[in-house]
């Protein structure tokens, strides 16, 4: 499916180095797992954590679901030989972490034909979002804002005031040359109703999903990236209206006292699109 696509309301991280949650993600509600060799992984388990995500992968059963690969900085001691142990692996797309530039994308397009995705967690990265959206092996942003909130230096606030200018910074970048976006982790993933409130954040910011750390924050970020039902009759019938006015010669309808252009009826097939993708998920 095409990556504008394809749902990616819920990414889910998992430490490659979980067997028990390896297997458990085949059957989760989720719409795409990051496996993780980076952060979530010790360093002295590092080659271990490769070897049992590469036995998972090789094993499959993950469906529908994407399956992007977190590996280590190709600065590090791992990073090159994650590159080539994924090469061939059943990995759908590589996910470099720590990016600052296009350069670093081009590095990585060097050692892999994976498409390839970028953390975007240091100042750097922000600045450079643009040319980093623009090449053309990107398939899309990840927020990092942990690490981001570390660089920066600025504190945790539910309404995440600090991290406003990087969040849309990365989402101009990525609608500009047509790439994925979306949102960073909720670290309290016991806390169900500051994480509702973070996806309704992200999902008002234009964010196309949430990545996720815990099985239990899926269905609030499936629910709120989703399509809702009332945005969905809505976009059937701005469509409509605005087919039999276009019919009458006119080019501006009228819905629920609203105006309904061409750009609307854009939008309106786009939603209408994502609930169908979103079913044909199962
Ligand atoms: C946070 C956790 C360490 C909690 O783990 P645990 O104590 O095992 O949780 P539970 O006992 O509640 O688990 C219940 C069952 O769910 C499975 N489980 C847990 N987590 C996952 C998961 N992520 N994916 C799949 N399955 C999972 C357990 O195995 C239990 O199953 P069962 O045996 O059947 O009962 C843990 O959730 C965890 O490690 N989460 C991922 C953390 C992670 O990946 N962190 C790195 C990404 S975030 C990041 O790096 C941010 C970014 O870079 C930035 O800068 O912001
Ligand atoms: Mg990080």
């Amino acid at each position: 499916m095409e990556a504008a696509l394809r749902p990616y309301r819920s990414l889910l991280y998992i430490p490659g180095s979980r067997e028990r949650a390896l297997e458990k993600a085949r059957d989760l509600a989720a719409d795409g797992i990051i496996f993780d060799l980076e952060d979530a992984v010790a360093p002295d388990v590092k080659v271990e954590a490769r070897a049992t995500l590469k036995a998972a992968l090789a094993a499959g059963g993950y469906g529908a679901r994407a399956r992007i690969v977190r590996i280590n900085g190709l600065e590090t001691e791992w990073g090159r030989d994650d590159v080539a142990a994924l090469n061939g692996s059943g990995a759908e797309a590589l996910l470099l972490p720590k990016v600052n530039s296009a350069a670093d994308i081009e590095t990585l397009a060097g050692l892999s034909d994976l498409p390839i995705w970028a953390m975007m967690e240091t100042p750097l990265a922000i600045f450079n979002a643009a040319e980093i959206a623009a090449h053309p092996r990107l398939e899309g942003f990840v927020a990092g804002t942990n690490d981001l909130a570390k660089d920066v230096g600025c504190r945790t606030r539910s309404d995440r005031l600090p991290m406003q200018m990087a969040l849309q910074t990365m989402l101009l970048a990525a609608r500009a040359y047509g790439k994925v976006c979306i949102d960073g982790v909720y670290n309290q993933f016991k806390d169900d109703e500051g994480l509702r409130a973070e996806c309704e954040q992200g999902r008002d910011l234009g964010m196309d999903g949430k990545t996720l750390i815990h099985p239990a924050q899926l269905a609030i970020a499936n629910a709120v990236f989703a399509p809702a039902e009332a945005e969905v009759d809505l976009a059937r019938r701005q469509i409509a209206a605005y087919e039999e006015c276009v019919a009458a010669g006119q080019a501006v309808a009228v819905v629920d006292g609203k105006i309904v252009e061409n750009l609307h009826v854009e939008t309106a097939r786009k939603t209408l699109a994502r609930a169908e993708a979103i079913a044909a998920m199962g």
